[in-house]
């Protein structure tokens, strides 16, 4: 059974293929059903850049969506959604207080949300606001590598044995580190978040996708790399995990999304002829992709 070696921070773990019968697959194929069958809501707070591509992602997926801005309309419109999506990649000055404010009562009131750290490292403003996240931390974390690894120094959680990770990483919106050496970060972060709020997830980006709830590492592989060749792919997958953190635990939701994506992105890239096509294509291909596709993807657990 044990067809895969893979590393987990410093040590070196085997890894299994789930199998066609895993119960996890039941749980994905479940909670992608759910939400087009009950459309549920999770709302947005999200960057200027990606906003729109977000919100048709959603939508696609068979969810709703609401974006906001204001900490009053956040926090009216978490009592009533699903889920929460704070994503930080363009900032203004007052969003400093308002976030940690706004997660510290997503905390209290014990609302699920999903962080989307979007270029953590860069700028003393984005920091404040992440390191505040670090108390009133979020159900489910989804970065690339570069962002995952800058997180988890952040809040004080890299082991920085050997000097690997320096204190201030800058990352910008694009990963410069491979999915595979955010692994320790990821599960260090899982288990911070579950030590908080129970169960947790943590999702890492990339051309073989990774997530974790601090015990195990699922690797999931696939997708295009058309998908780095238009903004908000990443984005958009956040937004589309609080979808599913709206019916599901933290794991199955962030998995399902991940899997979600890397089918929608295959069917996109052979439909597409560019970026422009393939962004279209994509957002068919999350509307049309069956729960059965989603749950029969491969994965391996280590
Ligand atoms: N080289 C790649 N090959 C295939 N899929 C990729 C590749 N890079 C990213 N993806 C996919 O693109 C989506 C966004 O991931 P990523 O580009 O890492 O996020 P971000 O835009 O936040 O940096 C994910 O679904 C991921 O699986
Ligand atoms: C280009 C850009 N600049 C600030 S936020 C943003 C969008 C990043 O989107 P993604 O991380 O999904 O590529
Ligand atoms: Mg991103």
């Amino acid at each position: 059974m044990s067809d895969d070696s893979t590393r987990c921070g410093n040590a070196a773990y085997s890894a299994i293929q789930i199998s066609p019968d895993d119960p996890l697959r039941a749980r994905i194929a479940e909670a992608v059903q759910s939400v087009r069958t009950t459309t549920p809501l999770a709302q947005s707070f999200t960057n200027f850049v990606t906003i729109n591509l977000v919100a048709n992602a959603q939508l696609a997926s068979g969810g709703t969506a609401a974006m906001s801005f204001l900490p009053d309309d956040i926090v009216d419109t978490a009592q009533i959604a699903g889920a929460t999506y704070i994503n930080v990649g363009t900032l203004l000055p007052f969003y400093k207080d308002a976030l940690a404010d706004i997660a510290e009562r997503l905390g209290r009131l014990g609302k699920p949300w999903v962080l989307d750290p979007v270029a953590a490292g860069i700028g003393t403003t984005r920091t404040a606001i992440l390191q505040s996240f670090r108390d009133h931390p979020p159900t489910v974390v989804r970065g690339n590598a570069s962002e995952i690894i800058a997180l988890a120094d952040m809040w004080g959680l890299n082991d920085n044995v050997g000097g690997a990770y320096p204190s201030s990483r800058p990352a910008g919106v694009e990963s410069v580190d491979d999915v595979d050496s955010a692994t320790g970060a990821a599960m260090r972060l899982a288990r911070h978040l579950s030590s908080h709020a129970g169960k947790a997830a943590v999702a890492v980006s990339g051309e073989v996708d990774l997530v974790t709830d601090g015990e195990h590492v699922y690797r999931l592989p696939g997708s295009s790399a058309m998908m780095t060749k238009i903004t908000g792919a990443g984005c958009s997958l956040g937004g589309v995990t609080a979808t599913y953190l709206a019916v599901a635990d933290p794991l199955t939701a962030a998995i399902a999304a991940s899997l979600l994506y890397n089918r929608a992105g295959e069917s996109a890239e052979a439909a597409s002829r560019g970026p422009g096509s393939f962004q279209v294509e994509f957002l068919d291909a999350l509307w049309n992709t069956t729960a059965e596709q989603i749950a029969a993807s491969p994965m391996s657990m280590a």
